[in-house]
């Protein structure tokens, strides 16, 4: 993997002002990213995925406060030079003329939020071009088409004329992609980009993206609740719950020797092959309210291995390997020893064994 870091977020803290209160959203989050590298965030709805993503891409609400942090984005100017910049110190305006959709491009769960229902596809893909780079018009045009034809759109001539609705989802998705790629980015942020897709169109578009982001030498950012979708794709792997990290580390350790009982619980709860849906056990509880932070590990009222002192000391990061780290008392060298549940052990060793099946891969 490459040495080249494209984004390195640190200590990052956010606060939403609310009428009710003070929401802490993201609390001392770190992600590194390197080139060609494909970090996934995971977890529950509301934990803060594509909030800390968003901040990435200089795009929070107007009522985020930034209680401390930095992201620090490696920032490559049209010559070709880079510079390193915090997107965090720079305005709006910046930020639209040279990182959104740019440098950085995101595709979301549903393609109709991206495109424009009432103009064709052919002018939705030209636009940042010719908006980004002054590329003249015939030179968009025939790069839009090369695109529709990189992103797997038989015909592409026609599709340029087409509107979004006479296209499936699936061709949705790719137009969508194709738009994303439009400016060459170095980061592509995918938030839940297949949840509103069936199954099958959802391997293709996971392919797509994974040979595209090869071809290009991209970094990808997945944010995502499906485990499935991560194990395919992500090099590395973040664990988020109540806007904090909780377990960190490559794909194989999360899948294969998860420390974290939410890491447990996320696991439990995706389901392979062999598992019939009556024996899935989801987390049991449901996410804190951030308005209403309590002492201690926000994790603890859901977590049947909860110590005394979860109730109030917030559990600091524990370094498991050089890239694993977990925040959960149960790894203080003080703590009982617990181990993880039973049939989630039996659901790691199929897992293996399926990856041992294609070649080692999760
Ligand atoms: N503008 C805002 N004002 C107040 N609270 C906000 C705002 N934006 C996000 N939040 C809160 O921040 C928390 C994190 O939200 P975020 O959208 O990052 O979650 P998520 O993990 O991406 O969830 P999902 O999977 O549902 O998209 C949530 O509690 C959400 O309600």
């Amino acid at each position: 993997m490459s040495e080249e870091k494209i984004l390195d977020i640190r200590d990052l803290d956010i606060t939403f002002q609310t009428t009710a209160g003070a929401v802490h959203a993201i609390r001392d989050v770190n992600i590194d990213l390197y080139r060609g590298e494909t970090v996934a965030i995971v977890g529950e709805s509301g934990s803060g995925k594509s909030v800390t993503m968003r901040a990435a891409m200089g795009i929070l609400a107007k009522n985020a406060v930034i209680n401390h942090g930095n992201i620090e984005f490696r920032y490559c100017h049209d010559d070709g030079t880079a510079e390193k910049v915090d997107i965090l110190t720079k305005d709006k305006k910046w930020i639209r003329r040279h990182i959104n959709g740019k440098r950085i491009a995101m595709i979301f769960q549903d393609p109709m939020t991206s495109l424009d229902p009432t103009m064709q596809i052919g002018r939705q893909i030209m636009e940042g071009m010719i908006w980004h780079y002054h590329t003249p018009k015939k030179e968009a045009y025939r790069k839009a088409v090369q695109l529709l034809d990189e992103v797997g759109i038989e015909n592409a001539e026609k599709c340029m004329k087409a509107y979004p609705h006479q296209l499936s989802g699936g061709m949705r998705q790719r137009v969508v992609i194709a738009i994303a790629l439009a400016c060459n980015p170095d980061l592509l942020i995918c938030d839940e980009p297949t949840t509103a897709l069936d199954v099958t169109i959802q391997a293709k578009i996971i392919e797509l993206i994974r040979r595209v982001q090869k071809e290009r030498g991209l970094s990808v950012v997945y944010i995502t609740h499906d485990l499935g979708v991560v194990a395919k794709v992500a090099d590395y792997v973040n664990v988020m719950y109540a806007g904090k990290i909780v377990e960190k580390g490559k794909s194989n350790e999360i899948f294969y020797d998860p420390r974290h009982p939410y890491t447990w619980g996320l696991l439990s709860a995706m389901p392979d092959l062999d598992t019939d849906d009556d024996r899935l056990c989801t987390i049991p509880g449901s996410p804190p309210n951030l308005l209403h932070e309590k002492a201690g590990d926000a994790f603890a009222p859901r977590n049947v291995y909860a110590l005394a002192i979860d109730d109030k000391l917030d559990p600091p990061m524990f370094q498991i390997t050089d890239s694993h780290c977990a925040a959960t008392w149960l790894l203080d060298p003080r703590a009982p020893r617990v181990e993880m549940p039973t049939e989630l052990k039996r659901k790691i060793e199929r897992m293996k064994k399926e990856a041992e099946q294609y070649g080692g891969e999760l």
